[in-house]
């Protein structure tokens, strides 16, 4: 079958969003897998799956690289939010989009009947640690928490934003090897679904660096979720404050984040780079 598809990137975190409103993909496991590849296959970090939901306007699925489901994507999610709307599909100021993580809210910033960026309402960070989850013994959130990782103590702040996040923060993010540091947090045996990982330099109270390890795609250029969750770890650790926009600063461009009493708040651009048509046989 031809499986139309659009890419799409919000701050270069780039993924292939598919319209599933009047067709099924069996195996978008496989299909995430064979067409993210950069040389043999479209290229990007993953799949998205545009889907009908029932109780809202649209429903997403997103598959990283290694085919693995996640459940919940910030940089995809406003994308989904610019198809709908750019696609006359749902054309509203403010969209409500399903997610494994339950129902969000997006607000669109439109331009000449285009969307160009949106502030997602992404939910109230969740710190237990058995819901992150962790199999850290411990009653409390794990904030600047010792974790050994080889020979070597990290301390660790742990936030889920619907999906898991470890995040560290260090003097020089550009000094790190992701290559090699990343994949021993994503296959640590204390995460027992993986986790995305978060490394962070902080430049002032409203202005932080950002890179990320993400679970089954390695390092992308910005992690929405991520970005979320390098706030309120900010915030846990005394570097940041509530009620104020944060700007984190990650490869691909910029997010401003907001971590409120009720919610976390995330703002940022989303692009359409071109569309086109693949080849898949549905097994
Ligand atoms: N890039 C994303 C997060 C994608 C999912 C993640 N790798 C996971 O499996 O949890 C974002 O922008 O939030």
């Amino acid at each position: 079958m031809n499986i139309p598809f659009t890419k799409m990137h919000g701050c270069g975190n780039d993924y292939i969003y598919i319209n599933c409103f009047d067709h099924t993909i069996e195996n978008p496991e496989d299909l995430s897998r064979t067409i993210s590849n950069r040389h043999f296959g479209i290229g990007g970090d993953g799949i998205v799956l545009i889907c009908h939901s029932d109780v809202a306007d649209a429903k997403m699925r997103m598959f990283n690289i290694d085919g693995s489901e996640g459940k919940m994507c910030g940089n995809a999610i406003r994308c989904v939010a610019k198809y709908l709307y750019d696609h006359n599909i749902a054309c509203k100021e403010t969209l409500e989009i399903d997610t494994l993580s339950g129902v969000k809210i997006i607000k669109l910033h439109t331009e000449n009947g285009k969307m160009l960026s949106a502030t997602v309402d992404i939910g109230e960070p969740m710190l237990d640690p058995a819901i992150i989850p962790t199999l850290i013994e411990e009653q409390n959130a794990l904030i600047n928490f010792p974790f050994q990782v080889d020979d070597e103590i990290f301390a660790i702040t742990t936030v889920s934003m619907g999906n898991p996040h470890c995040v560290l923060f260090c003097d020089d993010i550009d000094s790190i090897n992701l290559q090699h540091i990343g994949p021993k947090f994503e296959h640590h045996p204390m995460f027992p679904e993986s986790v995305n990982t978060e490394f962070i330099q902080i430049e002032s109270r409203n202005c932080i660096r950002m890179r990320v390890w993400e679970r089954g795609s390695g390092e992308t250029l910005a992690c929405g979720t991520g970005a979320c969750a390098a706030v309120v770890a900010a915030v846990l650790n005394g570097h940041c404050d509530k009620d104020t926009d944060v700007i984190v600063k990650l490869l691909g461009g910029e997010l401003i984040i907001r971590y409120t009493d009720e919610s976390v708040l995330m703002t940022g651009p989303a692009v359409q780079v071109f569309e086109g048509e693949i080849q898949w046989n549905n097994k």
